[in-house]
């Protein structure tokens, strides 16, 4: 269904900011800390799982100051819906992932399933090392038994929009983390 701008301006006004810009950039300096002293001297492909971790990844990255290289993964499991089902893969990295030590980069750890399948094919792939980095972590007992080495700030367990995060495709864009109202 398309939605008009009035019916999506309506969303964000209705909505309830989760998370404010000063946090989400807190959290990210503090997992780019993290990185670094992880990472600094490992040469690292970092892969950004697209869509929802474009925004992330660019604001990760430019805290990143060492040498690295960027690629992408593109795989959705939620698509236009707010209810995961399986794994549709779009995309795989053009560079050689063997013996490099990869970092993933997502925006939000919900049940996991993306990164644990995205971990799943990596580690076929001969790759020396994978970590994943999430910004957001929402909080329910659904997950599976991965965890990410680098996981930010805690989130209610509604449906998430912003940094990253789509509404129907939309408000990736804003600076702030939204949760719909009513979920
Ligand atoms: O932990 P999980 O329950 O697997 O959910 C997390 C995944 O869901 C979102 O992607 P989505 O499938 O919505 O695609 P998108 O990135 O294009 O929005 C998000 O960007 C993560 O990749
Ligand atoms: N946009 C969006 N994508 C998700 N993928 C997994 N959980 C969420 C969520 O709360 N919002």
């Amino acid at each position: 269904m398309t939605n008009t701008i009035d019916e999506l301006n309506k969303i964000l006004e209705e909505a309830d900011c989760l998370v404010d810009e000063a946090t989400i950039n807190a959290t990210l300096d503090n997992i780019a800390a993290q990185i670094t002293a992880d990472l600094s001297d490992k040469l690292p492909l970092v892969l950004c799982v697209m869509n929802g971790g474009l925004i992330p990844t660019a604001a990760l990255i430019e805290r990143l100051k060492f040498p690295l290289e960027v690629d992408y993964i593109h795989a959705t499991r939620y698509g236009m819906e707010t209810e995961g089902s399986s794994l549709n893969w779009l995309s795989y990295p053009q560079t050689s992932l063997k013996d490099r030590h990869v970092l993933v980069i997502d925006d939000i750890f919900d049940q996991g399933h993306t990164l644990q399948a995205i971990i799943g094919w990596l580690e076929q792939q001969e790759t020396r090392s994978v970590r994943t980095a999430t910004i957001i972590n929402k909080l329910h007992d659904r997950k599976t038994d991965m965890t990410p080495d680098y996981v930010g700030t805690d989130v209610a367990d509604r449906f998430l929009f912003g940094y990253g995060m789509d509404y129907k495709g939309y408000f990736r864009n804003l600076k702030g983390i939204y949760a719909i109202k009513g979920s």
